[in-house]
């Protein structure tokens, strides 16, 4: 069924009574904003801070020209805009997992969102199955719209600014845990990463459904766009409260992932997060995640690790973890996705 003709909730979007958004919300400007065009000394020392409170921030002067963001705001509206018949046309499907998408699930519930996903690098490799002793790899490719006719240079060219400015701020955290900037480069050269555009229709049940239910994103950063209108919600170290995420305009919002949090031995943590709908507004969103080449083994890098500090996860394979985590794309995982602390030592 479409969200726009949907008069009862459908089940499948009740989020359980503890997980629901609660009317009153929380104002705060505590999420640091942060210019990354200042004194480089003084931005490292802003994003170290930030990395440690929040695993959160947003990033003003960044060098993705403001035209180009405009201009991928504008086609994500118009793509999405298109009837189903048409979007239905780069449907994703068990073969290949890029395209659109309707019915996602994050930790069993549906979310209140449709999804268009392309990759950084087409074609990419991945693991053929989260199975451990499967060592097959498969080969994915994007597929792209007719319409609008634009729809893929603006990707094209959006992907090529926004990794940019992922590798610019993958410096700035290496920098501010006393690393040399490009530390973690290496581990990018065969990246997944992947691009997704997020709608989130206006929704006549917003006490009861999520546009994204709580989770953390996988990789080692994620570099978002997002319009508006809010929804994006952050949970805080200090007391678990929900904080919004105020748009700020040009900004994009940074947040670390899970690879981040085990390369810093929980110096930085991924921090939780979800989206919030409301019954008037629509709302677009656009994260890039960046995710480092399927081969690469996690574990807190060496330099942050001694005695006194020993590592506390132990390695394991980046490609395995995200194959692991995409299974529940498909169909409702009956258990829990894969989380980091399943190769917690300590
Ligand atoms: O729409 C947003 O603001 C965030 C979306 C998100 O967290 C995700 O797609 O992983
Ligand atoms: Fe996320």
């Amino acid at each position: 069924m479409e969200f726009s003709t949907m008069a009862e909730i459908d089940p499948a979007f009740i989020q359980a009574p503890e997980y629901r958004p609660k009317p009153k919300v929380i104002e705060t400007n505590e999420i640091p904003v942060i210019d990354i065009s200042n004194d480089l000394k003084q931005v490292v020392l802003e994003i170290g801070e930030a990395c440690k409170t929040w695993g959160f921030f947003q990033v003003i002067n960044h060098g993705v020209p403001l035209q180009l963001l405009s201009r991928i705001k504008k086609i994500a509206k118009e793509f999405f805009d298109l009837p189903m018949e048409e979007k239905k046309l780069v449907k994703r499907d068990e073969v290949n997992p890029m395209g659109y998408h309707d019915s996602e699930h994050t930790k069993n519930v549906r979310d209140w969102k449709e999804v268009f996903d392309l990759l950084a690098k087409d074609p990419t490799s991945i693991p053929a199955s989260h199975e451990l002793d499967d060592t097959r790899l498969r080969t994915i490719r994007n597929q792209w719209p007719a319409y609008p006719p634009e729809f893929r240079d603006v990707c094209e060219e959006y992907e090529g600014e926004v990794e940019k400015l992922a590798y610019k701020i993958l410096e700035l955290i290496c920098l501010s845990l006393g690393l040399p900037g490009d530390r973690l480069h290496g581990c990018f050269r065969d990246q997944i990463s992947f691009l997704r555009f997020n709608h989130y229709p206006a929704c006549p049940f917003p006490e009861l459904a999520l546009g994204v239910g709580r989770h953390k994103d996988g990789g080692a950063l994620t570099v978002l766009a997002q319009d508006e209108v809010g929804g994006l919600e952050v949970r805080r170290k200090s007391d678990g409260e929900w904080i919004p995420v105020k748009p700020a305009p040009d900004a994009f919002i940074i947040n670390l992932g899970d690879a981040t949090q085990v390369w810093s031995n929980d110096r930085y943590e991924s921090a939780e997060h979800r989206v919030v709908v409301n019954s008037e507004k629509e709302r677009f969103s656009i994260p890039f995640f960046f995710f480092p080449a399927h081969y690469v083994m996690l574990k807190p890098l060496e330099e942050l690790v001694n005695e006194q500090n020993p590592a506390r996860y132990r390695e394991f394979n980046w490609g395995k973890f995200f194959a692991s985590r995409n299974r529940s794309d498909y169909k409702k995982a009956e258990v829990e996705n894969i989380q980091i602390y399943h190769f917690r030592i300590l």
